[in-house]
């Protein structure tokens, strides 16, 4: 029998359980393919007594990272440990005792990516980070293998299931935000804190690390515009209804000839969209591409064994590269420098919701605020509120940039009839 590849796991919570499940489950498909058994050697945790989704040999686990990182028969780390700092300093010492890595860690990735990937070239490893970007989607890999030969343009996604699972419920069964954020938590979803879900930045770190590979661009983290769920009330999504709307947490990433822009942010989607669609914890992701086109990757974006499906094709990858001694000879540094677009460069439709005193002329101050700056209306509703004297108005502008737009919002808020600025968020879905 051929000796078999042995793999040290950090982290044995939502994620590697379902990587213990399938290593164990999927062993005969998993021979067939690298053509020798593989083996969970040792297993990192925090507890040892903890109850497991799993059963594990007891004599596996240990609280001691030396045990798993410096032992010189484990072939390859599987980091689902989550964390920054300590994490990175692990899976550097793991590279440079030439160990291969596969990590679920967006956080790091985002942070620390291009630093590891560096490392691991110059250790001939794999380094490879699939289940840190839509989960169970292969994502990655279609954008650096599938679409290799075409030059994207746009990514735009449905990158986090715990706020897509949010926004789904709380518009499908007028469900409260914090009712459905503690059943994402229950299932599995959320972060170990849930703050980076539903503040965006779970979602942020994920586009960056898609444009950086899309783009070939070394795109950081603070490149990357986020704004969250947590301001998104039952009213935004009521009208969002009315006016044939879905909203989203959107990720876009875009570039026009060499400039990028790189956002979060929710975002209303005609309810034709194909994104409008993708419901609970899936995530898809829309690809264009100028030579193909459109292309739409859609599946769980969460969840134990999706995400844990992802983890153990990487360590396939990373097998079947051992089998053929071509470990680390993937990693490919970016080929454009970064140019980020300014504010006067981005463009979009939006969504504003005001309350203005009810006076003659309220409404005629307004517009010529937006037809100053060229931005024209697509949709407007004037609604009188139940508050006295006032009246609601809902405005769905035509293209504007990013800069005019923020310059009317702030001047709305310096008009004396304008009582408060609701809400406005970003309105896509038509190609322009
Ligand atoms: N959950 C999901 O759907 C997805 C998660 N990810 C990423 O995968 C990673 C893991 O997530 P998930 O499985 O949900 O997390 P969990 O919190 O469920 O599991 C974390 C595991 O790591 C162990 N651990 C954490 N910190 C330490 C430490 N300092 N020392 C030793 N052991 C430690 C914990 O030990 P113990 O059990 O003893 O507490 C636990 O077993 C994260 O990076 C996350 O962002 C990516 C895609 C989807
Ligand atoms: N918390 C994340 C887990 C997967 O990356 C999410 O909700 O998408
Ligand atoms: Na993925």
């Amino acid at each position: 029998m051929e000796k078999p590849i042995l793999v040290g796991l950090l982290g044995l919570g939502t994620v590697g359980s379902g990587v213990v499940k399938i290593i164990e489950n999927h062993q005969e498909k998993l021979m067939h393919q690298v053509g020798c058994p593989v083996k969970v050697k040792k297993i990192l945790v925090r507890d040892v007594q903890k109850p497991r989704d799993v059963a594990v040999d007891p004599s596996l686990l240990t609280t001691s990272a030396a045990e798993v990182i410096d032992d010189p028969d484990i072939d390859v780390i599987i980091e689902v440990m989550g964390g920054i700092e300590e994490t990175k300093e692990l899976l550097l010492r793991a590279l440079r005792q030439g160990k291969h890595v596969v990590t679920a860690n967006k956080d790091l990735m985002a942070v620390y990516g291009s630093e590891l990937l560096r490392v691991a070239a110059e250790y001939r490893c794999d380094l490879f980070y699939e289940a840190s970007v839509a989960g169970g989607i292969p994502i990655l890999r279609s954008l650096v293998d599938g679409l290799a030969s075409d030059r994207i343009t746009k990514l735009m996604g449905i990158v986090n299931g715990t706020t897509n699972y949010i926004l789904t419920k709380m518009s499908q069964n007028g469900a409260s935000y914090e009712d459905v954020l503690a059943e994402a938590q229950a299932l599995g979803f959320a972060e170990a804190d849930p703050t980076s879900d539903v503040e965006g930045l779970d979602a942020a770190r994920k586009m960056a690390i898609l444009a950086r590979l899309g783009f070939s661009m070394d795109i950081d983290l603070d490149d990357v515009q986020v704004k969250g769920i947590t301001q998104v009330t039952e009213e935004d999504l009521n009208y969002g209804k009315r006016l044939g709307y879905t909203m989203k947490l959107i990720g876009i990433a875009q570039r026009d000839g060499q400039k990028v822009e790189v956002s979060v942010q929710p975002t209303f989607l005609p309810d034709s969209h194909p994104l409008a669609s993708v419901h609970n914890e899936y995530n898809a992701v829309y690809v264009y591409g100028e030579a193909v086109g459109e292309t739409m990757f859609y599946g769980p974006g969460a969840g134990s064994l999706p995400t844990a499906t992802a983890v153990v094709s990487d360590l396939v990858a990373v097998m079947k590269n051992m089998r053929l001694g071509v470990n680390g000879r993937y990693a490919v540094a970016p080929q454009y420098e970064k140019q980020l677009k300014t504010p006067a460069e981005i463009f979009s439709k939006y969504f504003l919701r005001i309350h203005v005193k009810d006076q003659v002329g309220a409404f005629a101050k307004i517009t010529t605020l937006f037809s100053e700056r060229g931005v024209s209306f697509e949709k407007i509703l004037q609604l009188p509120l139940k508050e006295d004297g006032l009246a609601e108005i809902v405005i769905v502008t035509h293209d504007a940039s990013q800069q005019d737009y923020e310059d009317i919002l702030q001047q709305l808020g310096d008009l004396e009839i304008v009582e408060r600025v609701q809400s406005s968020y970003r309105v896509e879905g038509e190609k322009r």
